[in-house]
């Protein structure tokens, strides 16, 4: 299986109507391979709070129809990274997008653990409850965003339901790049599974993105790694390798679930 993760420059020296159609054109450049993912909030830049409102779209709004198309246009399977949704109903969300190669929507994930403790996206918009697992050809996909990569529960969820390769968009500052090269090794390697994290290029509201996007395989090796400019890191991976590692080093059935709690 092929994938190409672009790691898009996200810097407020154009405009989010630009950088969108930026992403077709790189989307549809990718014609022959079997999976595309594009970052988090790529439109606005995960850290710019004050964008999210005017940004914000319904599910089916300019992003999704540009990403439906440049899916359809380049037969790939396609994780658009997320945008900021404007639930008609409710409030903002962090929400990925998931369609086939036919353009059709296979998924939407609302990020269930929003970035900034007690200001910027976990005041801004509201948390996902459902985790999500998408069905490709080959392989099981199990989405989830950015600061979800700090909570081993959630892949855990993810691997439960069936998932072997986790994907993870992201808008993942400089400032704490060795934190997201390890976490990204250790759900690898906990969950038994491929990795696949996209994150972003470039300096939006004054936070250096840290690039260095990752494919790590279930033995928890580094495939490929991007350096910190915007490029499109493309990789060939084997999914039955996953089922391969869980048999011969079978970890993950001496899980021991429902322990006590501890003792004092
Ligand atoms: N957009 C994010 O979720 C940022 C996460 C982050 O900076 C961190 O976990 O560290």
């Amino acid at each position: 299986m092929r994938a190409s993760l672009i790691q898009m420059r996200v810097d407020p020296d154009e405009s989010p109507d630009f950088r969108r159609r930026r992403a077709v054109s790189l989307v549809q450049d990718q014609a022959g391979v079997d999976l595309v993912v594009l970052p988090e909030l790529w439109t606005t830049g995960a850290f710019a709070y004050e964008d999210f409102g005017t940004e914000a779209e319904p599910l089916e709004g300019s992003t999704y129809e540009a990403m439906a198309k440049a899916a359809s246009d380049a037969g790939v399977w396609l994780h658009a990274g997320s945008i900021p949704e404007r639930d008609p109903d409710g409030p903002l969300y962090n929400t990925s997008l998931v369609f086939s190669p036919s353009g059709e929507l296979a998924a939407a994930y609302r990020k269930i653990h929003r970035f900034g403790f007690d200001k910027g996206e976990a005041v801004l918009m509201g948390a996902g409850t459902v985790p999500v697992t998408v069905r490709l050809p080959e392989t099981t996909v199990g989405v989830a965003t950015c600061y979800d990569l700090r909570f081993p529960e959630l892949f855990r969820s993810l691997v439960d339901a069936g998932a072997e390769t986790l994907v993870i968009p992201a808008g993942w500052p400089e400032r704490r790049r060795s934190h997201w090269t390890l976490l990204a090794r250790a759900r690898a390697v906990e969950n038994q599974a491929y990795v696949l994290a996209c994150g972003t290029a470039g300096t939006h509201a004054g936070v250096p993105q840290a690039g260095h996007s990752i494919v790590v395989d279930p033995w928890g090796e580094v495939l490929a790694e991007a350096g910190a400019e915007e490029e499109i890191l493309t990789v060939e991976f084997d999914p039955a390798k996953v089922a391969a590692t869980r048999e011969q080093f079978p970890a993950l059935k001496d899980r021991v679930l429902g322990l006590e709690p501890p003792r004092r």
